[in-house]
């Protein structure tokens, strides 16, 4: 245990509480002009600050959402306090961006309410999808391709529910052509224009279809890492951001949240699950061949990935290309 009472600023319902410190993440430290500004060099890192006067949970809300930036220009100043429980401080922000909150607490408030104690040990079963299993499986014929399973994955310790779609007849001899696709419900769903999510969906199935025409087989993980891992609520909040002129990177450091926050155990628990050790990976993303290698999976091949690009995602595609390390045009 050893750490103090933390408070989450978004979410808390104690009107009272007060507090002298805040923890945030460095990221956000930075956008709200630590006067030390040197403890906040790791963009993830947390950092505790203290202003001239206690906050109150307004001030704590403040501070935390970049919403409230032009209506409070004036927070601060802030300094940076040593921190004498990172992995505490770590796992509270880790935590906050797992439940799709802002990552900001007040520290051992007054009239806090009623706290539960958990350790930073807790959340290593959640990252590292230990508890992941499969539930359930089931035929279904989809428009891309009429021979395709789709196997449902649950932990006992996580509400969100992972599936798989295996297209074509599995095969022993040939590796299958995988797809792991992150949610993006305004991409999958609503065909939303400022990414390229949508068709790459609907591209990943018709390429897997195809291969399973020539013999082959294909599976897309479809993995509830809303927003790169920031949840939904958290990527609206950029949108609104890079409505006022920042890219997809900034964005997300202005709301004190990592840039790229998924962990891909969950994808190579799902896929070890499945009986796949070898495979052929879809995607211009480099950390995710990167990722799936290192929890010893063998990608045999990248097969390059077709970017739904449109005028409305020109800049998140060069973003991608200039900021984030994916092999695009
Ligand atoms: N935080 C954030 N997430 C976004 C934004 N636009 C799209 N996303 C999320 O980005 C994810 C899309 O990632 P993927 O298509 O799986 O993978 P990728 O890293 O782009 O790499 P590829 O495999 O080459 O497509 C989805 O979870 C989207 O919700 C954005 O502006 N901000
Ligand atoms: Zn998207």
């Amino acid at each position: 245990m050893g750490g103090p009472t933390l408070l989450p600023a978004e979410t808390a319902i104690a009107n009272e509480a007060q507090a002298d410190r805040l923890l945030i993440s460095a990221a956000r430290a930075v956008t709200l002009k630590l006067a030390n500004q040197r403890e906040a060099a790791t963009p993830d890192a947390p950092v505790l600050i203290h202003g001239a006067d206690p906050f109150t949970l307004a001030d704590a809300r403040a501070a935390a959402d970049p919403a409230l930036d032009l209506a409070n220009p004036l927070k601060g100043p802030f300094r940076a306090d040593r921190l004498d429980w990172q992995a505490e401080a770590q796992a509270a922000l880790e935590l906050a961006r797992i439940a799709g909150i802002l990552p900001a607490f007040m520290v051992d408030p007054d009239n806090p309410g009623e706290a539960q104690p958990i350790e930073a040990g807790d959340l290593a079963a959640l990252q590292l999808g230990h508890g992941l299993r499969i539930v359930t499986r089931a035929r279904l014929p989809v428009a891309a391709a009429l021979d395709a399973e789709i196997v449902a994955f649950r932990s006992t310790d996580d509400l969100r529910e992972h599936v798989a779609l295996v297209i074509g007849e599995r095969r022993a001899d040939r590796p299958p052509l995988v797809r792991l696709h992150s949610e993006c419900l305004t991409g999958d769903v609503l065909g939303s224009l400022k990414c390229d999510c949508g068709p790459q969906l609907d591209g990943a199935l018709a390429q897997m279809a195809q291969e399973a025409e020539s013999g082959g087989w294909g599976v897309l993980l479809y993995l509830r890492q809303e927003g790169r891992g920031i949840g939904l609520v958290n990527k609206l909040r950029a949108y609104r951001l890079q409505d006022q002129g920042h890219d997809t990177v900034d964005a997300n450091q202005r709301l004190g949240l990592p840039d790229e926050a998924r962990d891909f155990h969950t994808a190579a628990r799902m896929l070890a699950l499945l009986d796949i050790a070898d495979l052929r990976l879809l995607t211009n993303n480099p950390r995710k061949v990167a990722a799936l290698e290192a929890q010893g999976l063998s990608v045999t091949e990248r097969v390059p990935h077709a970017p739904g690009a449109n005028p409305q995602n020109a800049r998140y595609l060069a973003t991608k290309r200039d900021r984030s390390g994916h092999l695009l045009p």
